[in-house]
């Protein structure tokens, strides 16, 4: 009897498959949908980072200014322009917000934003104060959402990395974390930095880094902590501080804003240490890299490739589809900002 040619049924499914996974790739259908609150500086770079994420697609931007929501929409190949930040939040094409605005107003609409079912990603600092920063986890918490401060030098391969050769003794035992992050006054006009009611000042902005390095490191709260810090114009202009975190592990932290840039670190164990000195976004131009200097003199280095904040993107959609909660990282961010409120009380009593 003639065989009869028959198409497999295995192969319809093949093809179905694979046309699904191309339209998802090229469609991103199942991509977290973000809606960008404000046209911030920063958000030029992570608009473009989220862009560079399959999982995510960025759908909306929202100025006080409608006309500056559109300019950037186009400008941004972002499909919708929204005249407010509540018609943002009202959208149902939008599951996330990304909420770069000055940190005075980040609390505020980070509660509209979960109070409208959106997960969020906002920037550092989280918020103004502990109870602040508190109240938005409990928001997000209640409403069943997932949210994550936008620092991304922590997502870093090379962060992944320095833990790792923390944890694997390849320091002995850390005794002393040294942090500085600062930069000289490169201020554009009008920038919040300059202004207390937007937030401003070098303690929550870079001292966010800072501080919050030495809280990574360390993995726990200081017990005690002593700070300096000089104001000008009504802002920080400098702080540093003694940071004891028990079992004798201690830390020194500098930010400022008046002096050269720095984003350094150092990691001193009883065999070695850890030296980084661009830990909050490597320096243009270069590898991300860090030195290991052991106990003789000798230094040996490693590089590492990859982009911070797109790491980071892909790791907040990941816990988002997998409705898992960023209980670690929230409660570094939570921690921080409970250190900076220790240092800023400190400084002031
Ligand atoms: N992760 C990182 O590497 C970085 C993080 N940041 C953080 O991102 C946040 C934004 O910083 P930056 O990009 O410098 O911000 P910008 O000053 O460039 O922009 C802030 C935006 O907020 C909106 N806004 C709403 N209300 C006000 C107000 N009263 N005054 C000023 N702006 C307002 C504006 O958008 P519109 O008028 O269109 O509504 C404005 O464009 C800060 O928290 C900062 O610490 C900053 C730089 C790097
Ligand atoms: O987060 C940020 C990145 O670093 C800048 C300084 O170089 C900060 O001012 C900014 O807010």
């Amino acid at each position: 009897m003639p065989r009869r040619d028959r198409v497999s049924p295995f192969l319809f499914v093949a093809l179905f498959a694979q046309t699904a996974w191309f339209a998802d790739r090229i469609f991103r259908l199942n991509a977290l949908r973000f809606g960008v609150l404000g046209t911030a500086r920063i958000a030029r770079r992570i608009v473009a980072d989220m862009q560079s994420v399959d999982a995510i697609q960025v759908v909306g931007i929202a100025s006080r200014d409608p006309a500056r929501a559109r300019w950037y929409a186009d400008q941004y190949g972002i499909a919708q322009a929204f005249d407010s930040y509540d018609a943002m939040l009202a959208s149902d094409s939008i599951d996330a917000i990304y909420i770069p605005l000055p940190p005075s107003l980040h609390h505020d609409w980070a509660l509209a934003a979960a109070d409208a079912g959106k997960h969020l990603i906002v920037e550092k600092p989280v918020a103004m104060t502990l109870a602040e920063a508190q109240a938005i986890d409990q928001r997000c918490r209640d409403r069943g959402r997932q949210w994550l401060d936008a620092t991304a030098w922590l997502h870093h391969l090379r962060t992944d990395r320095i833990r790792q050769s923390i944890d694997a003794g390849e320091l002995g035992r850390v005794q002393h974390i040294s942090v500085a992050c600062s930069f000289f006054e490169p201020f554009q006009s009008d920038d919040h930095r300059l202004k207390p009611d937007l937030g401003g000042g070098c303690l929550l902005d870079l001292g966010w880094y800072a501080y919050g390095m030495a809280r990574w490191a360390a993995g726990r709260l200081p017990v005690a902590v002593q700070s300096i810090g000089r104001q000008d114009r009504g802002i920080w202009f400098r702080s540093s501080s003694l940071l004891d975190f028990g079992d004798d592990l201690t830390a020194t932290v500098n930010c400022a804003y008046d002096t050269a840039t720095r984003k350094w670190f150092e990691i001193a164990g009883d065999q070695a240490s850890i030296v980084c000195d661009d830990f909050t976004r490597p320096w243009p131009s270069k590898p991300a890299r860090f030195w290991i200097h052991d106990r003789a003199g000798s230094a040996k280095s490693e590089t590492f490739d990859g982009n911070q904040e797109a790491r980071m993107l892909a790791t907040f959609a990941d816990l988002v589809s997998n409705a898992t909660a960023a209980a670690a990282m929230n409660q570094q961010a939570l921690d921080t900002q409970q250190i900076l409120q220790t240092v800023a009380d400190g400084i002031a009593s």
